[in-house]
């Protein structure tokens, strides 16, 4: 399966490194990557007049030079504008400048804010910008002459393709460190970069191209998560990024397969939602409705007493009980909490008793939240269990606050996971997904059209279905939980307006086409 995997700087050094150890020069490193950003650049703009690379000090600059140097074999003029002076730069830097040089491109130099003018001269004769300013090795905000050339990039109003990382983007947060260069697309570098996904780091990537493959194995990577790791394993379990990837299509294929002919209800597994309190009587209905559009063979609820003939009676086809009933003892899995309200803390108690699967969600969340013994027998339970925290249930499971959660999903949800040990879904835009393994998958896909009451619950019952379909059919849990955020995701970005429950036919029709492989009607 065709894996996106996401780094930090520190990460990518290091797989740099182990791959330079194993025979692969830093030189060529940098003649790959250029390469594939002349190729890339000419694909996203074909036009062959003059194309001008702003590099910066370090090896992203180096990049610039070497892509420079591979589009004058296209004969196409291109200029590079050196906010250093080339003198100082040495080792594999140095000699890409000399060969970008020698093969003809126009090499400038801008190094003090007196030569604004220049730059500015150079980027309205251009056709496409390539920035190289700064990659993965931007350290401290920018300031003086990189911020001033930032900023004529973007008012040059010309396309802005940026060498790994838009300049200016932490490649580690996706803050901005002082002002950012607006890409119009990304090239990333062996590997997709945290910065491209968190914060405002999405908004200023554009479009975010295929990874270039530059020759860093994946087992360079897998390596460089291990020794990134700085943890006193002594002393505790390690809690750092086990391995981080991008949720893809291939994913979902593997968690949606074709249904077998001869298949049945019960193959496909029970959902049961404990849900629903007086004026929340939409929400388990909803998580019902999940449970089928994700695939569930049988979907029913089970609310209190006194709500129980509303919902009954306001759908056919979730089956509905009271508390009172015992009949859920057969669920395949269990998804506790929509619209369930506060007082249900017993009930909830009794089913992180039992050895089912079981998604918590909504109020079961903020019933965790505030009760110590919830908490411990969330984090000590041994069956299949998922958490599907929006960013406020988020914050108050970690009696933190919704700043410091959304300032760092990825420390957010590796947290989550420390303390309660079970799978996490941190919802919201780019919801990652984390196994208590410590495996991340970011979902890449959505819309906020999303941001609407309920959609939060038809994931729940969607998830539900996903962990009681015990066949199995050869996904991987991780491929089973991420997909299934990502469907919702999918059928959430479509075109036009829906309800909630409309959410539900929309996912349904997504699932389906992935079942009969590619939509094609059989
Ligand atoms: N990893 C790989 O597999 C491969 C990576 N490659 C490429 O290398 C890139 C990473 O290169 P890199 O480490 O040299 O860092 P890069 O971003 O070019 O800049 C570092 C320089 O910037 C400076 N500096 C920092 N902040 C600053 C500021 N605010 N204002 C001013 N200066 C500032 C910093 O200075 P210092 O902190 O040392 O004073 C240093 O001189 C990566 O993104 C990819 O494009 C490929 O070549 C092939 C293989
Ligand atoms: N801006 C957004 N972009 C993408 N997805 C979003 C956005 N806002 C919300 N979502 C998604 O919508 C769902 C909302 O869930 P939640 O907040 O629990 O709502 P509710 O509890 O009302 O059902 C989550 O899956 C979340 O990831
Ligand atoms: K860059």
């Amino acid at each position: 399966m065709g894996i996106t995997r996401i780094l930090t700087a520190a990460q990518m050094r290091k797989a740099d490194e182990i791959t330079i150890a194993s025979g692969l020069s830093a030189f060529d490193l940098m003649d790959r990557a250029g390469r594939i950003v002349a190729n890339s650049a000419l694909k996203c703009v074909p036009d062959y007049s003059r194309i001008v690379v702003i590099a910066g000090p370090g090896n992203n600059g180096g990049d610039g030079f070497a892509a420079a140097c591979h589009l004058r074999k296209y004969r196409i003029p291109v200029t590079v504008v050196s906010l250093v002076p080339v003198d100082s730069l040495s080792g594999e830097l140095k000699k890409h400048a000399n060969l970008a040089v020698k093969a003809g491109v126009k090499v400038r130099e801008a190094t003090s804010l007196g030569a604004i003018g220049e730059v500015e001269r150079w980027l309205s004769r251009s056709s496409i910008v390539i920035d190289a300013i700064f990659g993965t090795g931007l350290c401290r905000g920018l300031g003086g002459l990189m911020a001033e050339v930032v900023a004529k990039i973007n008012a040059c109003d010309r396309p802005v393709f940026s060498i790994d990382i838009a300049s200016g983007i932490c490649s580690d947060s996706g803050v901005i460190l002082g002002v950012a260069v607006k890409a119009d697309m990304t090239l990333p570098i062996a590997a997709t970069k945290w910065g491209h996904w968190l914060a405002e780091g999405r908004d200023y990537t554009g479009r975010l191209l295929d990874v270039a493959d530059i020759g860093i194995s994946d087992d360079a990577i897998e390596a460089s998560w291990r020794e990134t790791c700085d943890c006193d394993d002594e002393q505790e379990r390690c809690f750092c990024v086990n391995s981080a990837s991008l949720i893809n299509d291939e994913y979902l294929k593997a968690a949606w397969p074709p249904r077998p002919r001869l298949s049945h209800k019960g193959y496909f597994g029970h959902v049961w939602v404990f849900g629903g309190s007086v004026g929340f009587t939409g929400a388990p209905q909803l998580a019902g409705l999940g449970a089928y559009a994700a695939g569930a063979g049988l979907a029913s609820i089970i609310c209190p007493d006194e709500v129980w003939p509303i919902i009954a009676s306001a759908n056919l086809e979730v089956m509905t009980h009271p508390e009172s009933s015992s009949a859920w003892q057969k669920a395949d899995a269990i998804v506790a909490g929509p619209g369930w309200g506060l007082e249900r803390g017993e009930l909830l108690s009794r089913l992180l008793d039992t050895e089912k699967p079981l998604v918590v969600d909504a109020d079961a969340l903020n019933m965790v939240a505030a009760n110590p013994a919830l908490q411990s027998k969330l984090a000590n339970r041994t069956a299949l269990t998922v958490i599907t925290p929006h960013p406020g249930e988020a914050a108050r499971l970690l009696e933190s606050d919704i700043g410091t959660v959304q300032d760092d999903r990825k420390q957010a949800v590796l947290d989550l996971v420390r303390r309660y040990r079970c799978w996490v879904v941190l919802k919201g835009s780019e919801t990652l997904v984390a196994s208590p393994d410590r495996d991340i998958y970011l979902n890449p896909f959505g819309s906020p059209q999303l941001a609407i009451a309920g959609s939060g619950d038809v994931l729940a019952g969607m998830i539900g279905a996903q962990l009681s379909r015990q066949k199995g059919d050869g996904a991987t849990l991780g491929e089973l939980i991420s997909s299934t955020v990502a469907l919702h995701a999918k059928a959430g970005a479509r075109e036009g307006w829906y309800l909630p429950g409309e959410l539900a036919k929309l996912v349904s029709e997504v699932r389906q086409n992935l079942e009969r492989g590619d939509g094609k009607e059989k």
